[in-house]
């Protein structure tokens, strides 16, 4: 090819070729595509995918090295085909990643920069040993982000069941979180079978991904999972989401249960994770307070003809924050929160946070001496309130609600909206740039309006913590989570140590809206509890004040978790001495009304136990169990689909027999009622 007449360069986006000087070889010298290749938005996607791997490393996705990260270099003005492509090197220290760290390839995969070689004793750069595997799912999928975790859950899930050439699960709120899925899909994701060089995997990877066209996953067995989606954010939340589920089916299988029976009303579903809640919670209370001062000023108060920006410069400043609108907007505001200090002088203030004339500065502080100084330093006005005692009573106070299908961990004041008591949006947050979404108020916002409404919270929080969305599958007929004699029960507003905790149980919907009229139920006939449990998803739980909220946040958790490993190691939660779970309390955790008997069957024994709870069924150990399941409801005159029969926890199929059960002679088998 003659250098120089070349006049379209594969490697380079189009804009950017007219300016570049022309290649001498596509393949490797390519000084436009090296060019290119240092510019502004391929840093940036450098510095992403390091912070990434940072993140992944925590959660455990990314670890001895395993395991990498891949993010395309974003660019409007090229298909997403001709993308340049960053990706982690291999065998490397992936929590210490830095930008300088990172592979530049071309869409095609060939290597446009390669990061310097680092001294003894690190290795020679090398780029990633998936590269292979990820350029098929941006070719085949046209993904814009490829994650490959060895996460040890996503790892144990391809162990559990070694034949098993598909992952599937069902009703499982997180399965909302992969794409093309609703809560009443199945999630499907192929297994293919681990080789000795991640390179070799290529030809069952590019089977899986054309044969599987609605999975962004493939799971890799005895090894981890490769996901991908259309931007990172999309790739990020759903390895989430499948990190999740994974976890879950562990954990179901760990407590006996299986994850991918197919669950009437009666079985097993879901769960979800949004950790970090208490940071979270810290931003909303900063948010909160930030929203009270700021509506009831610039929205509701006297100064409702100034111009309002929703673009707020969050500063950190000593024990306070400084916030202001941009002079542009011919207002300032400062925050001032208690104890803030500062041995600067106020003007000294405003010049850092950038106002030249004080006079453009309203001031609002909660301390009447700061005001005073203030405004002698020539602030347009000075403000002094007590930020606990706003003028309004409770019910009419502002809301801050934080967003909905967001990245949790990267949420700044700036994106919450804020709502009036009864629920209209008064302050949306700016919408940011692609790959994030349009802004949208979170989905549980009627929810929490009823709790605000009618139980007079003044915090409410949601919450996927596995531990709560377990509790509701261990026992998937009750309609109620009992627990007693637990020292935590008291971190619950209005119980004592020997009180009973009872949090209603409400059966999940496909959208989270739908919950509102069983949750407005519950929450009206539990007049006690300051929880609702959605059954295969998660806990809202609310208190008087985002402290009493988190706090008993705190001890709901430590509750539900403290459940789930009773229940693995054999023992009833809801009972007080905790009596092994084969006995009647198991079944009943109080709710009489669901326990319609208990039976026991007593095999191939001539001298059943005398026991007034019990009734007693002889069958032959060959014998399939649904004789003895007809002649219970024939005794009893009761319709055999009524009835729900279960065995050490489990579901009882009519067609086993007591010896593929192993069943012992003084077994015994509980029966529920269907509601
Ligand atoms: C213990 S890591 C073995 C190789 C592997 O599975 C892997 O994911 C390596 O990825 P890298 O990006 O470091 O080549
Ligand atoms: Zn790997």
């Amino acid at each position: 090819m003659e250098i120089g007449k070349r006049s379209s360069n594969p490697y380079v986006p189009k804009h950017l070729r007219r300016k570049c000087t022309p290649i001498e070889s596509p393949i490797t010298s390519s000084k436009a595509a090296n060019a290119y290749a240092e510019t502004y938005g391929v840093y940036e996607t450098k510095a992403l995918v390091s912070e990434l791997c940072k993140q992944f490393y925590g959660l455990g996705w990314v670890l001895g090295t395993g395991g990498s990260v891949s993010v395309k270099v974003f660019d409007d003005k090229e298909s997403k085909s001709d993308q340049l492509i960053v990706m982690s090197p291999s065998g490397v220290q992936k929590e210490k990643m830095m930008p300088e760290d990172m592979y530049v390839l071309s869409s095609d995969g060939v290597i446009l920069s390669t990061p310097r070689s680092k001294p003894y004793p690190y290795n020679s750069p090398k780029c990633s040993e998936c590269t292979p595997l990820f350029l098929q799912a941006y070719k085949i999928r046209n993904a814009g982000a490829v994650i490959h975790s060895h996460g040890i859950e996503s790892c144990l899930v391809t162990m559990l069941r070694p034949l098993m050439k598909e992952f599937r699960i069902k009703h499982m709120e997180m399965i909302k979180g992969i794409e093309g899925h609703g809560y009443h899909d199945e999630l499907v994701i192929p297994i293919i079978e681990n080789t000795a060089k991640e390179g070799e995997l290529i030809d069952s990877f590019t089977e899986a991904i054309r044969s599987y066209p609605k999975s962004t996953a493939v799971l890799v067995r005895n090894h981890g999972v490769y996901i991908w989606g259309e931007t990172w954010i999309s790739a990020k939340t759903q390895a989430e989401c499948y990190h999740y589920l994974f976890d879950a089916a562990v954990k179901l299988h760990q407590l006996g249960l299986d994850w991918s029976s197919t669950p009437g009303n009666d079985t097993i579903c879901n769960v979800n994770t949004v950790r970090g809640l208490s940071e979270n919670l810290q931003t909303g209370v900063r948010t909160l307070l930030m929203s009270h001062v700021l509506m009831i000023f610039f929205v509701l108060g006297p100064f409702t003809n100034w111009s309002v920006c929703s673009v707020l410069r969050d500063i950190h400043y000593n024990y306070g924050y400084l916030m202001m609108y941009p002079k542009l907007f011919r207002c300032g505001m400062l925050l001032a929160l208690r104890n803030a200090k500062d041995r600067r002088s106020f003007k000294e203030i405003f010049l850092t946070v950038g106002v030249d004339n004080p006079a453009d500065i309203l001031y609002v502080t909660d301390n009447l001496e700061e005001a005073n100084d203030a405004e002698a330093a020539g602030t347009g006005g000075s403000v002094s309130i007590e930020v606990h005692d706003f003028t309004k009573s409770k019910s009419d106070q502002l809301i801050v609600m934080s967003p909905s299908g967001v990245q949790k961990e990267r949420m700044v004041p700036e994106d919450m909206y804020v709502l009036s008591s009864n629920g209209v949006v008064l302050l949306t947050p700016l919408p940011k740039p692609y790959p994030y979404k349009f802004p949208k108020c979170s989905e549980c916002t009627p929810l929490f309006l009823q709790a605000y409404k009618i139980r007079k919270a003044g915090a409410v929080i949601y919450s996927h913590g596995i531990e709560a969305c377990l509790v509701t599958m261990i026992r998937p007929l009750m309609k109620e989570f009992r627990i007693t004699h637990m020292e935590m029960i008291k971190g619950i507003e209005g119980h004592g140590y020997h009180d009973e905790l009872v949090i209603p149980i409400i059966e999940n919907t496909a959208k989270e809206g739908e919950l509102i009229d069983s949750f407005t139920e519950a929450i009206k006939s539990y007049p006690r509890s300051t929880a609702v449990l959605v059954r295969n998803h998660g806990v809202y739980i609310w208190g008087e004040t985002w402290i009493s909220a988190k706090t008993q946040a705190e001890c709901y958790h430590y509750l539900f978790d403290a459940a789930v490993k009773l229940h693995q190691l054999g023992l009833d939660w809801s009972t007080p001495n905790r009596v092994p779970i084969c006995n009647a309390n198991t079944v009943c955790g109080n709710s009489q009304r669901n326990v319609q008997k208990r039976f026991h069957s007593s095999i191939d024994t001539t001298d059943p136990p005398q026991d007034g709870n019990k009734e007693f069924f002889r069958i032959k150990r060959n014998t399939q169990l649904k004789k003895l399941m007809n002649d219970y409801c024939d005794r009893h005159s009761v319709e055999y689909n009524s009835l729900v029969f279960l065995f050490d926890g489990r579901r009882l199929r009519g067609d086993r027999t007591p010896d593929e059960l192993e069943m012992e002679d003084g077994d015994e088998i509980d029966v529920l009622k269907h509601q």
